[in-house]
């Protein structure tokens, strides 16, 4: 694992706490099963969305307390959250707890084992117009999927979007940062660098495989 280095774009969060190390580890350790996988995943992804959606615009509000009228703060505006097929669904369940309010879309991606090339079999997103778009992939390896989906999100409109992460590699920080300047970047750590087949380093393995017990 790396440190986030000077050449860390400045979008680019790495979520450093100790529940988030300690989570992360158990999703590490190759001999965690599925149904333990699953658990910690969505724990892990508490951590990390709290992080994405520190930034969420808010309306001031009035309430009152038990003892007088008091400030307060309220969420303004629709958030959309889109999972990547199928490792993305992973990151979900943190999100609707979080945010009953949230509006789902699907992007299914798919990445060719040989050319690493994602390919879209499936698509369908709520109007993005004026929202803030949380993009939902636990890898972020080659970044070609997370360009991918970020640019057919943009083509329907939104402008204000978040990749959530697990583990990050520094290729697909940098593709996704030339491609998309714009797009923040939430993650539980930044690993060492991608092997001859397109893994993450030390990494997880296949997420989606983990996630859901196929291999
Ligand atoms: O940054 P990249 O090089 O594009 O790789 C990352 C993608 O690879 C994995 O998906 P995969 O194609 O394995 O699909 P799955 O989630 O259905 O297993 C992962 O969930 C990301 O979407
Ligand atoms: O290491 C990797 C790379 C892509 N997708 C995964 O699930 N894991
Ligand atoms: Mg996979």
């Amino acid at each position: 694992m790396v440190e986030p280095s000077a050449r860390t774009p400045a979008n680019v969060s790495v979520v450093e706490h100790p529940l988030t190390s300690h989570l992360l580890a158990g999703l590490r350790d190759e001999s965690t099963p599925p149904e333990q996988f699953r658990h910690l995943s969505k724990r892990l992804s508490t951590v990390l969305v709290l992080e994405a959606t520190r930034n969420l615009p808010t309306r001031r509000a009035r309430v009152t307390t038990p003892l007088e009228e008091a400030d307060a703060e309220l969420l303004d505006g629709g958030v959309v959250a889109v999972p990547i097929l199928r490792a993305g669904l992973g990151l979900l369940e943190a999100v609707t707890d979080l945010l009953p309010d949230v509006q789902v879309g699907y992007a299914g991606l798919e990445r060719d084992e040989s050319t690493l090339q994602p390919t879209s079999y499936y698509l369908k997103v709520p109007n993005l117009d004026g929202t803030s778009t949380l993009l939902l992939d636990p890898m972020l390896a080659t970044g070609g999927s997370a360009a991918f989906a970020a640019s057919l999100l943009k083509e329907r409109g939104a402008r204000n979007v978040q990749l959530v992460c697990v583990v990050a590699a520094p290729e697909g920080i940098e593709r996704l940062a030339n491609e998309h300047p714009d797009v923040g970047v939430v993650t539980g750590a930044i690993d060492s660098h991608l092997n001859d087949v397109g893994f993450i380093v030390p990494g997880l393995g296949d997420f989606g495989d983990r996630l859901f017990g196929t291999s």
